[in-house]
């Protein structure tokens, strides 16, 4: 009598690899594209940030967008800032896209960083590019410098504010419309400890061969996330709501001799880079008028010269969920941008 055996698997079967907590700044490094800073910025400035940024927060908003047939609305409060530009940029043309679009909205003009942002910026800033004089760069990163010859500069930050367990963000990755491609984003952490948590989009000719990871860092107090190039292009981030979290106890109180009060907020302040080449100006508009947005084809991405991004309709984010069927494929030289780290005089 022969024993039955079960039939071979047409595929072989790949393993599925559990969640990875990246606890150190090592295996944040050794993971993903981005690195992770403890203790940024001088402690002080970190409190009276924090304190600011919780009392603006009060007036931030919940984003609205359209989804399919209803209306969502973010698990978090959010908000918009650009830098004062007084001899750091003389291209103010960028603000127009701070200023007036957001999600396929026209919206109120921007607030100008506070004095604790513009400090805290300047500390970020020499950090960034430190970190990114040591790593290989992508041929369609922004290949101009600022005018104090910096490769990074922050021209606008993105504020969200977490309170409790249960505010989020969905897995998402950051809108290229006017970073343009490999941008390089700073992310800084101000009270309670939170999850930032990173997931490979794994390119569809990849898909038989292994599964994405998730990944998982505890973000504390006064840390600093930089998502480098490619990471935009490559990963899917989120901050997702947890069972419980540790309140936090501000090192310092809000005045001399007042007590510290304990806080469940997380305040998370994203420094950006928006280009000159991406101006509004220069975004192309769809069918609805209104400006497109821009995004990597993430499922077919190559080696970082031959990418493709997409030009694709926004206003049905906004407009009861109705846009048009606009998609343009990005290109470069026929919509004359740059100067890029890959041909810096085109
Ligand atoms: O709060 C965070 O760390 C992430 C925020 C974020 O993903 C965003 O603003 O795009
Ligand atoms: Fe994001």
């Amino acid at each position: 009598m022969s024993i039955l055996k079960p039939p071979p698997p047409t595929s072989p079967q790949i393993a599925r690899l559990p969640p990875l907590t990246l606890s150190t700044s090592a295996l944040v490094a050794q993971h993903t594209p981005c690195t992770l800073h403890t203790s940024i910025l001088p402690p002080d400035l970190a409190c009276r940030l924090f304190y600011a940024m919780i009392d603006e927060s009060h007036r931030w908003e919940r984003n609205k967008w359209w989804l399919f047939d209803r209306v969502v609305e973010s698990p978090h409060r959010t908000s918009f800032y650009a830098r004062r530009l007084d001899g750091v940029d003389k291209d103010t043309s960028w603000q127009e896209a701070a200023q007036f679009w957001y999600n396929g909205k026209k919206t109120e003009p921007p607030k100008t960083f506070l004095p604790e942002m513009e400090e805290a910026c300047r500390y970020i800033e020499g950090v960034v590019n430190e970190e990114m004089c040591k790593r290989k760069r992508f041929p369609l990163e922004w290949g101009g410098s600022g005018t104090e010859g910096q490769t990074w500069r922050a021209n606008v930050a993105a504020s969200n504010c977490y309170e409790g367990t249960k505010e989020s963000v969905g897995f998402h990755s950051d809108q290229l419309t006017y970073l343009g491609p490999y941008p390089t984003i700073a992310s800084l952490s101000l009270g309670t400890t939170r999850i930032f948590r990173l997931r490979e989009v794994v390119p569809t000719a990849e898909t038989k061969q292994r599964h994405a990871r998730t990944y998982n860092v505890p973000l504390t107090h006064n840390s600093l996330m930089i998502m480098h190039a490619s990471t935009q292009e490559r990963f899917k981030h989120s901050i997702p709501p947890q069972p419980t979290i540790d309140m936090f106890r501000p090192p310092f109180p809000r005045t001399y001799g007042v007590a510290v009060e304990p806080s469940n907020c997380r305040i998370n302040i994203t420094f950006r880079f928006y280009r000159p080449d991406f101006r509004p100006g220069k975004i192309p508009r769809c069918k609805c008028g209104v400006p497109t947005i821009l995004r990597p084809d993430m499922k077919n991405r190559q080696d970082g010269t031959e990418d493709k991004y997409w030009w694709t309709c926004y206003a049905g984010a906004q407009n009861d969920g109705k846009g048009c069927n606009f998609w343009k494929v990005m290109d470069v030289e026929a919509e004359g941008r740059g100067p890029f780290v890959g041909c810096l005089d085109c």
